[in-house]
C-alpha cells in the first residue's frame, strides 16, 4: 500500500507530510516521553543542562513530550477549564456576541462549530474556540502599560478588549483565564532558555526576544458530534501544525489527540492522559529558526467519547516584531539555512487569514450551488 500526502497550510503556502496507509494506533508509553521539569529550576546549569539534553533528545526523535513538575497548580487549571465550559454552554447568541470572525482583525474571540476548517483536505472543524492574545497589562513576570513598551513593539500587540467586554457577566472568567495564561507564560519564559541550550546557544539567547512575546491564549471545547457528522466524518481540529516556536497544551481527561510521527504513523494519545502533565509539541517557527533539526508535529483531534471535551492551549512564540532566521548554531558551510528570515507577527497573521479566506471562498461557492455542492469558480 502506498504512502499518502497530507496537505499542510502554512503562511507561505502549502506544505506536505508522507502519511502511511494503516489506521492510527494507541502510543505506547515509549512514544511520547515524558520530562521531568524540576532540574529546570535548579541554580546549577549542570541541572538545567539535564533538561536541555531531555528536550533536543524528545524534539529530534518525536516532536511531542509531556512535561511534568511544571510549576502550574492544578486548580489554576481546574479553575480555567470550568470557566470554559460556563461560557460554552451559554446559548449561542451569548458566544457569538464575542464572535472573531464578526468583530475581531486579529482572530481574537469565539469561532463556532463548523465555522473554520485548519485543514485545507478534511471537514471544517467541530471545535469551538475563544482566543485572547498577549497584552502587556497582563503579563505576570513585568505588568505594563502598552504606553511604556518600546515604540517598535507596540504596533505588534495584538490583544482586543472586546473578548473581555463580552464575558464581563461570567464571575471570574477574565481573571481564571488569565491565572492559567499567567502560569504558562511565565513557564514558557524559562522552557525557551532550555530550547537555546539544548540547540547549543547561550542561555539568554531568546530573553530579549520574549518580553512582549506571541502568547496565545487558547480555550478549546470539542462538543460530541451529532449523526450526520459522525458519518461524514468529520473531524473536530483538522491535521495542522502550529505556528510559533513551542505549544504548551493541557488535556482533560477526555482523549481525542492524535500525533503524526516521523514514519508517517498516526498514534492516538493515550486517555486519560498522564495526570498533571502538559504537552510540549514544536511549532514551525522553531522548526525554521533551528534548520529542521527539529520538525513541527502534525496533529489533530476527533473527540469519538459520548462527553464533551477541553483543552487549553497556549502559543509561545517571540516577540512579532522580531524578524528572525535561522540561529548560528544550526547552519554550517555544508548546512546552509534554508529558510529566510520572517516577522513572527506576519508569519501568524498570514497564515490566520489564509485560514479564514479559504473558508468564506469555500462557503461562499456552496452557498452559489444549487445543489448545494462546491463547484468550480
Ligand atoms: O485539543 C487538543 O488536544 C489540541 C488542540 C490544538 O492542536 C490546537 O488548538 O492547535
Ligand atoms: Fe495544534
Amino acid at each position: 500500500m502506498s504512502v499518502t500526502k497530507l496537505e499542510l497550510r502554512t503562511a507561505l503556502g502549502p506544505v506536505y507530510r508522507d502519511v502511511l496507509p494503516n489506521p492510527p494506533r494507541a502510543c505506547t508509553p515509549e512514544e511520547i516521553p515524558v520530562i521531568d521539569l524540576t532540574p529546570m529550576f535548579s541554580d546549577e546549569l549542570y541541572e538545567r543542562q539535564k533538561v536541555a539534553s531531555s528536550i533536543r533528545s524528545a524534539a529530534v526523535n518525536k516532536g511531542f513530550f509531556y512535561v511534568k513538575n511544571h510549576g502550574i497548580p492544578t486548580d489554576t487549571i481546574a479553575q480555567c477549564k470550568q470557566q470554559v465550559l460556563n461560557f460554552m454552554r451559554q446559548p449561542q447568541e451569548k458566544k457569538d456576541s464575542v464572535s472573531s470572525q464578526k468583530y475581531s482583525k486579529y482572530f481574537n474571540g469565539y469561532l463556532g462549530k463548523r465555522t473554520s476548517q485548519i485543514s485545507p483536505s478534511e471537514t471544517a472543524d467541530v471545535r469551538e474556540s475563544f482566543s485572547f492574545r498577549y497584552s502587556p497589562d497582563i503579563d505576570p513576570d513585568h505588568p505594563m502599560d502598552l504606553s511604556e513598551i518600546p515604540e517598535e513593539v507596540r504596533p505588534w500587540i495584538r490583544a482586543e478588549e472586546f473578548v473581555w467586554e463580552g464575558t464581563k457577566h461570567l464571575p471570574g472568567f477574565k481573571e481564571d483565564l488569565l491565572a492559567y495564561w499567567g502560569g504558562c507564560l511565565t513557564l514558557a519564559r524559562r522552557l525557551v532558555r532550555m530550547f537555546a541550550l539544548s540547540l547549543d546557544l547561550e542561555e539568554n539567547y531568546w530573553d530579549d526576544k520574549v518580553t512582549f512575546p506571541g502568547a496565545d491564549g487558547v480555550c478549546n471545547y470539542y462538543p460530541t458530534r451529532n449523526e450526520e457528522e459522525v458519518d461524514q466524518k468529520f473531524v473536530h481540529l483538522g491535521s495542522h501544525t502550529d505556528l510559533q516556536l513551542f505549544t504548551l497544551l493541557w488535556q482533560d481527561s477526555v482523549g481525542g489527540l492524535q500525533v503524526l510521527t516521523r514514519e508517517g504513523q498516526w498514534l492516538k494519545f493515550k486517555a486519560p492522559p498522564i495526570e498533571d502533565t502538559i504537552v510540549v509539541n514544536i511549532g514551525d517557527f522553531m522548526m525554521r529558526l533551528c534548520n529542521d533539526i527539529y520538525k513541527s508535529t502534525v496533529h489533530r483531534v476527533t473527540n469519538d467519547s459520548a462527553i464533551e471535551r477541553v483543552s487549553l492551549p497556549f502559543f509561545f512564540g517571540l516577540n512579532f516584531n522580531c524578524v528572525e532566521g535561522v540561529v548560528p548554531s544550526c547552519t554550517s558551510e555544508n548546512n546552509p539555512a534554508r529558510y529566510e528570515p520572517i516577522s513572527c507577527g506576519d508569519w501568524c497573521q498570514m497564515r490566520f487569514k489564509l485560514e479564514r479566506n479559504d473558508f468564506e471562498k469555500q462557503e461562499a461557492k456552496k452557498s452559489m450551488a444549487p445543489s448545494a455542492m462546491v463547484v468550480e469558480a
